[in-house]
């Protein structure tokens, strides 16, 4: 899975995979490139008013009339007038159709995130998808805006330019028109160099997004450990490779603009030279010469238009690539087809024969595990830092799934149930707690969005984090500051504990937290999760082995499986690996620093 790959697309697939999202505003689009065409027109017209200024005057001074030159004169007003009105649609309506169209893309990229795995996750950068989400698709309104647009302005202009010259004298139009294959394929050779240059510059971007999002996050760290130094030391780093990728950008942006100016002058030359040669010849008149002239002008300003857009065709084409590299990311945890509702269980789970490993890992995390638990049942599971004890709980809501063997739940498989119903029945209280900014009212029902207040307040009750809310200082309605900072470790907790009581699930995983916590704080979560268990099947990644004790099975589990089975009773007389754990466990916690 690559993300932030390095590999450019084709720019005729990003085209044609981009393409679809036009549909819903093909009528818009349809008006905005008549407008262009009109535009044009306007433009166009000017050269050919002048030449026949000229030639009539030339030709006989006293046809020339005031009356004749009124008339032009109205007539290029009236253009003038479609040319503003039609200039006012493309820049309004053709902008708005650009943002609706970042508006949906972004719209679908959320989507898609939603419905990536853990998997996905433990392999990308929040930074860089930040990136994608915001600033590569605000590129992506101006060139959904303007590709089409400049595109057709240019060929409308470059195919009308060269219909009307060549009716004037086609071998002069063929030998300018002969320089522009040589500035297609300069734009050719720099395309693809301009856009790696580009990818690199936004892939870095990312990096540095995600570097900050990090460094800012642990900002509590950084300065407990004073190391603000390091941290800008790193972030210097970041700064000064984007900048070099930038350097090198701007120097291919370069090279082709001065090639294009190159070629720019050559074609005047051109015009000029055999113009001239043409006209002493007598093969064309003066009035003509000066319309080649006017309309090379025309022309060169529209080409060089088109190399300034060159820029944002590459940043929104970069946008693009981007956007394409998190839509292409496979869910691999989603619905079968066919998949039924599972309903209410009892809450039965079994693992039959169940092995797992991460993906991109060789090593199996778990091995052949086979267990049975009943509805109800209260399982510990205990064992060495990195057994296995978290990777075998998100099996059962299937955050991720099993590389061998079932996971069955009141006798279904979990991958034949679809997710939203299977997870409905399952209630998560990690270890690590996650609230969202909002208040401590929000933070409760989203457990069960759409809970009266009375539910919200009794599961509130229920996880013994009513008392402290109610003292805060706007009570239920408390912000509670990004990710939960103005709230104790203990009362963060108890509010995502509430959260599982309002949704009330009858299967349970608990992260034991209590670790973290001071003793007072460790007794009030630890009633509540206590309160929480009854009456549902619940698995506790326990750390503290004081507060199993009660446990109806006791799970032991190594890097080689499950070790050992039964009660705190059985296992303490087996004297094996539980009893050298308990054992070890108390006497630290006698000494005063038992955790596992
Ligand atoms: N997302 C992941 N990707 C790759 N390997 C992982 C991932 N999560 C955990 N592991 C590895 O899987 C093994 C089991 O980890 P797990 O977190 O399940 O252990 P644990 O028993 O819950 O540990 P602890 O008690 O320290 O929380 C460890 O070796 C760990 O390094």
């Amino acid at each position: 899975m690559d993300t932030t790959g390095n590999a450019t697309r084709k720019t005729s697939e990003l085209i044609r995979r981009f393409a679809p999202y036009f549909k819903k505003y093909k009528w818009v689009l349809v008006l905005d490139l008549f407008c262009a065409s009109l535009t044009t027109v306007c433009e166009l017209v000017l050269p050919l008013i002048v030449r026949f200024i000229t030639g009539k005057g030339m030709e006989d001074m006293a046809s020339l009339t005031v009356q004749v030159i009124l008339s032009v004169g109205a007539l290029y007003l009236v253009l003038r007038i479609i040319d503003t009105v039609a200039n006012y649609y493309m820049a309004s309506v053709g902008h708005v159709m650009g943002a609706r169209i970042e508006t949906d893309m972004r719209r679908d990229l959320f989507g898609h995130l939603q419905r990536l795995s853990y998997n996905y996750y433990d392999h990308t950068k929040i930074g860089q998808i930040m990136a994608r989400i915001t600033s590569d698709l605000f590129d992506v309104t101006e060139f959904a805006h303007h590709c089409p647009e400049e595109f057709f302005i240019a060929g409308l202009k470059i195919a009308v330019s060269f219909a009307i010259l060549g009716s004037i004298y086609m071998p002069l139009t063929l030998i300018i028109f002969a320089v522009l294959p040589l500035m297609l394929l300069a734009a050719m050779f720099f395309n693809k160099r301009m856009r790696r240059a580009f990818k690199r510059s936004r892939n870095q971007i990312g990096e540095l997004n995600a570097q900050v999002e990090d460094s800012l996050l642990g900002v509590r760290v950084v300065k407990s450990f004073t190391n603000e130094e390091l941290e800008k030391e790193k972030f210097r780093e970041g700064n000064q490779g984007f900048l070099n990728i930038k350097k090198q950008m701007y120097r291919y942006m370069a090279l082709f603009q001065s090639s294009t100016r190159l070629f720019d002058g050559l074609m005047y030359i051109t015009v000029v030279v055999a113009g001239a040669l043409f006209m002493i010849y007598g093969k064309i008149t003066a009035a003509d010469f000066m319309a080649y002239l006017l309309y090379v002008t025309t022309l060169l300003t529209s080409i060089r238009r088109i190399v300034e857009f060159t820029e944002q065709f590459q940043r929104g084409m970069t946008g693009i690539e981007r956007f394409l590299e998190i839509m292409d990311a496979p869910v691999d945890i989603e619905d079968k087809p066919g998949a039924r509702a599972l309903g209410q269980v009892k809450g039965a789970i079994a693992f039959d024969h169940v092995s797992f490993h991460y993906v991109g890992e060789e090593e199996m995390v778990l091995k052949d595990i086979v267990l049975q638990v009943s509805p109800g049942e209260n399982v510990a599971l205990v064992g060495p830092s990195g057994g296995g004890k978290t990777t075998l709980c998100n099996l059962i809501p299937r955050f991720y799934d099993v590389t061998g063997g079932r996971v069955l739940i009141d006798g279904q498989d979990v991958r034949d149930v679809t997710l939203q119903s299977l997870r409905a029945q399952i209630g998560v209280v990690q270890q690590e707690v996650y609230l969202f900014a909002g208040s401590v009212y929000d933070n409760i029902a989203y457990g069960r969005p759409g809970a009266s207040r009375e539910d919200v307040i009794r599961a509130a009750k229920q996880a013994g984090a009513h008392e402290f809310i109610t003292q805060l200082s706007q009570g239920y309605d408390t912000d509670v500051g990004e990710r939960g900072v103005r709230l104790s470790g203990g009362q963060k907790q108890r509010i995502s504990i509430a959260r599982v009581f309002l949704k009330n699930p009858p299967v349970l995983i608990l992260d034991e937290a209590t670790s973290a916590l001071d003793n007072e704080s460790e007794r009030l979560v630890q009633r509540s999760l206590e309160e929480l268990a009854k009456g549902r099947t619940t698995f506790t990644i326990a750390h503290r082995l004081t507060t199993i004790r009660n446990a109806t099975l006791i799970l032991v589990l190594t890097e080689d499986g499950i070790a050992e089975r039964g009660t705190h009773e059985e296992l303490m007389a087996r004297q094996g690996l539980y009893f050298e754990l308990y054992s070890m466990y108390t006497e630290k916690e006698r000494q005063g620093e038992a955790h596992f």
